[in-house]
């Protein structure tokens, strides 16, 4: 078995984990071809009782790949020096931080600390990137990683029904995996972050205040401060609100595909495909998961295809979602001539965000900065680890080592100033608009999709840009919510006051917009 299926197995092993057994089910039949790199992941998905009541403080992520090469990609134990382990006697050899997590958020925030000068060290399965992410070109200008995007299109089109496709006027790119892999593994390298490879099994806290990060094997790792960064399925090393918002989810089911032609113009990125090519066959389950095809034509004959359902209560199944791919290709005339990869994607969106109380802190999905109404959270990291590794490496300036070590636990928690960075008042209302947004998007049905994003898209563009990238401050999304409303047609009005007064999350949000 090569190295990298053998870390897919680690991977698939970790979904079975005692946190998942409580709440959900996953069974699954795993066959790996050394010579391809190859899984074969049956997964089955059985909600129990328990976690419907959870009300989001379980947070679950399930992202499965087949058939990916994923041999480009350095490792980061030969890459990383590893974590010293069995010291921690001497102050000065204490690390400052560890980040658990070796994702896009893990890798950035560490590197970010070290170049501030923190001893920060890594723990994590080994793991490469495999997910495909998409992104607004202008986004990843803005973070210098321009050179991480393999494939632009010029332009990005949303088809709603079959006249007028809405053209966005926005570039989209397709990050390499592998080069956005090799650009932060470097960024660590460069600034001396060290590593293990392992899996976190707790994280508590020694008498003279450090924290120990309890690893697999019976290592434990002392450190000054923590920060979970493993991806929204991290709950067990973290706490969450109580009583939060619900936690809906993001199902995708991909697929690399050379075929013999496409009906769409390779130079745009569908960003949106909305018509119904299912003629009808599945009709009840459409109008319960309406889903869109997101389209990244590579070649005039190789082609990423993504059925997508954007949110759903339930989770749409994975079995559903690639029926329905199948029958769309097929009833729009494409034929597939060879796969390249396939790839399941389940992404938790809302929930309830950590409880800043807590000394451990988290970021990226950990920390709930996924955006509830898209499930988008790659832009968000990359962009706000350096303000967030900034804040840290102030609360943790040498100044306050010494007094930890010498005068026991901190009589303040130490980690509140960085959890504010992350959540103050101001994106805890954004949040509670987008998750009213993400209420009303899952309680629709495939027309009223229609008509919600024909509106949406209709909007001046520096209001859905804003709304999409999170940029949009909690006044600005009054003033979208209006003008939404005006241009909006008389049924789509009457649906939003309608889930204003009866929808909690409508009353959530005005709670969160009175708060000062
Ligand atoms: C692999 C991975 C990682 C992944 C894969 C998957 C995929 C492909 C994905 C994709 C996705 C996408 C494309 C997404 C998109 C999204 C979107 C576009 C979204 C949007 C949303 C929107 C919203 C939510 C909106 C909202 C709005 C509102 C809420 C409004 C309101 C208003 C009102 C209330 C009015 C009032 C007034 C008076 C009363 C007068």
């Amino acid at each position: 078995m090569s190295m990298r299926a053998g870390h897919m197995t680690a991977t698939m092993a970790a979904f079975t984990c005692p946190r998942f057994m409580t709440s959900i089910r996953y069974t699954k039949q795993i066959k790996c071809n050394a010579a391809k790199s190859q899984l074969v992941v049956k997964q089955e998905i059985e909600e129990e009782e328990d976690y419907v009541k959870a009300g989001g403080s379980e947070l679950l992520f399930v992202q499965m790949q087949q058939n990916k090469s994923m041999d480009a990609q350095s490792s980061l134990s030969q890459k990383l020096p590893r974590v010293p382990i069995g010291g921690g006697g001497d102050s000065n050899c204490i690390l400052d931080l560890v980040v658990i997590g070796c994702g896009p958020a893990g890798l950035a925030l560490a590197g970010e600390s070290a170049k501030l000068g923190l001893n920060v060290a890594l723990i994590g399965p080994d793991l490469p990137f495999t997910n495909n992410y998409g992104v607004w070109e202008d986004e990843f200008i803005g973070l210098g990683l321009e050179g991480c995007i393999e494939h632009v299109w010029r332009d990005t089109v949303v088809y709603l029904d079959d006249n007028d496709p809405i053209l966005i006027g926005r570039a989209y790119g397709r990050v390499s995996r592998d080069l956005l892999h090799e650009e932060l593994l470097t960024r660590c390298m460069e600034s001396g972050v060290s590593y293990l490879s392992s899996k976190v099994e707790r994280i508590t806290e020694a008498p003279n205040g450090l924290s120990l990060i309890e690893c697999e094997g019976n290592i434990t790792i002392p450190c000054r401060l923590a920060t979970v960064a493993s991806g929204a399925a991290s709950g067990k090393l973290l706490q969450y609100e109580l009583g939060g918002p619900r936690v809906c989810v993001q199902t995708a089911y991909g697929i690399e595909v050379e075929v013999e032609s496409i009906p769409y113009d390779p130079s745009l990125m569908v960003f949106m495909d909305y018509r119904d090519y299912t003629k009808h066959k599945s009709q009840s389950l459409e109008a319960q998961y309406p889903t869109f095809l997101y389209v990244m034509p590579m070649s005039p004959t190789k082609v990423f295809f993504e059925e997508t359902c954007l949110a759903s209560k339930e989770a749409m199944p994975f079995e559903l979602l690639k029926t329905k791919l199948m029958s769309r290709l097929k009833t729009m005339g494409i034929r597939i001539t060879k796969t390249y990869e396939e790839e399941w994607s389940y992404i938790p969106v809302g929930g309830s965000l950590p409880n800043t109380e807590q000394k451990n802190l988290a970021f990226g999905a950990a920390a709930s900065m996924v955006h509830p109404a898209t499930g988008y959270s790659v832009v968000r990291s990359l962009s706000e680890a350096p303000n967030y590794a900034a804040v840290i490496a102030k609360i943790l300036g040498k100044g306050n080592s010494k007094q930890m070590l010498d005068h026991g636990r901190y009589t303040t928690n130490i980690s509140k100033q960085a959890w504010e960075t992350l959540w103050p008042l101001e994106r805890k209302r954004q949040r509670a608009f987008f998750l009213f947004g993400l209420a009303l998007i899952v309680q629709m049905d495939i027309e009223g999709t229609r008509t919600f994003f024909r509106t949406f898209f209709r909007l001046p563009t520096w209001m859905w840009w804003g709304f999409l990238g999170s940029s949009l401050s909690s006044t600005d999304l009054i003033i979208f919510a209006f003008y939404m409303f005006i241009i909006a047609p008389h049924s789509l009005r009457m649906g939003l006051v309608r889930h204003l007064l009866s929808d909690p999350t409508g009353g959530t949000m005005l709670k969160a917009y009175l708060t000062i």
